[in-house]
């Protein structure tokens, strides 16, 4: 990545690139309060508008020329998404539309900004749990883009991962469609602050969370999930490939 990438974020209220500043370590030091008190760090306006635009229509790109590719996605499944054992219940059904890993040209901002190294630095810094993270080596679901339209969700459950970075791209065009909520200390909080160009880092391992259904949007709620792991080597296994991108390569 060039040394001029960090412009291609707010880089003056997010200063990544600097990680020997002040301003970077009252930054982390924020950020890291935010995630550990609330479960869920927001900051608006992480791209910058051209970036944000940019990937939209890279997005939109997909989306018009190869939607017969993309995997439409319904699922059930219980309160812990990845779960693998079969035998039970599963109650909760998801829809989305995904456009995978290997659906995301090389040459992509997406994927520029997902394997921009101050951005895993400053993950790694703000989560603090972890020596170090990598971008995962999954062929799929490394890096994904979520796409809610009529009638989609995401219903409530927990990730097997301790964290999620999600980038916020396009929100639904009715107020009260396909927003983010999770439960919290017997508390139900709704982010209707969460504004496209945002970046969510979640503990989705601690607290319930869904996406509510979108009924009468125009506009899909549109969001790009970047895996990192702290194994160098992440892969998904088969069982949730099939389940959730619809193939295993
Ligand atoms: O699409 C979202 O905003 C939430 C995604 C999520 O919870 C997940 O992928 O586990
Ligand atoms: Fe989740």
């Amino acid at each position: 990545m060039s040394r001029r990438n960090h412009t291609l974020i707010n880089h003056k209220i997010y200063p990544l690139h600097d990680r020997q500043s002040n301003a970077y370590n009252q930054l982390v030091l924020n950020s890291r309060e935010e995630f550990i008190s609330t479960g869920c760090l927001y900051l608006p306006n992480f791209l910058t508008t051209v970036t944000l635009s940019t990937i939209l229509n890279e997005i939109n790109f997909i989306l018009n020329n190869s939607n017969e590719n993309l995997f439409h996605s319904y699922v059930q499944h219980t309160e812990n998404l990845y779960n693998t054992s079969k035998d039970f219940n599963e109650i909760e059904s998801s829809s989305k539309t995904i456009i995978a890993f290997d659906q995301i040209s090389n040459e992509s901002l997406l994927r520029k900004i997902y394997s921009w190294n101050s951005l895993i630095d400053f993950l790694t810094d703000t989560i603090q749990i972890y020596p170090r993270l990598y971008s995962s080596c999954d062929k799929l679901g490394a890096l994904y883009v979520n796409i809610y339209r009529q009638s989609n969700k995401l219903s409530w459950h927990t990730d097997h991962s301790h964290f999620f970075v999600n980038l916020l791209l396009q929100q639904a065009s009715n107020s009260d469609d396909g927003i983010f909520q999770y439960k919290k200390d017997k508390k139900l909080i709704s982010r209707k602050d969460f504004q496209a160009g945002g970046l969510v880092l979640f503990n989705g391992r601690t607290y319930p969370h869904r996406v509510t259904e979108i009924h009468a949007s125009k506009l899909p709620r549109i969001n790009a999930i970047l895996t990192y792991d702290c194994q160098p080597q992440h892969q998904l296994n088969n069982y949730v490939l099939q389940k959730f991108f619809g193939r295993t390569t």
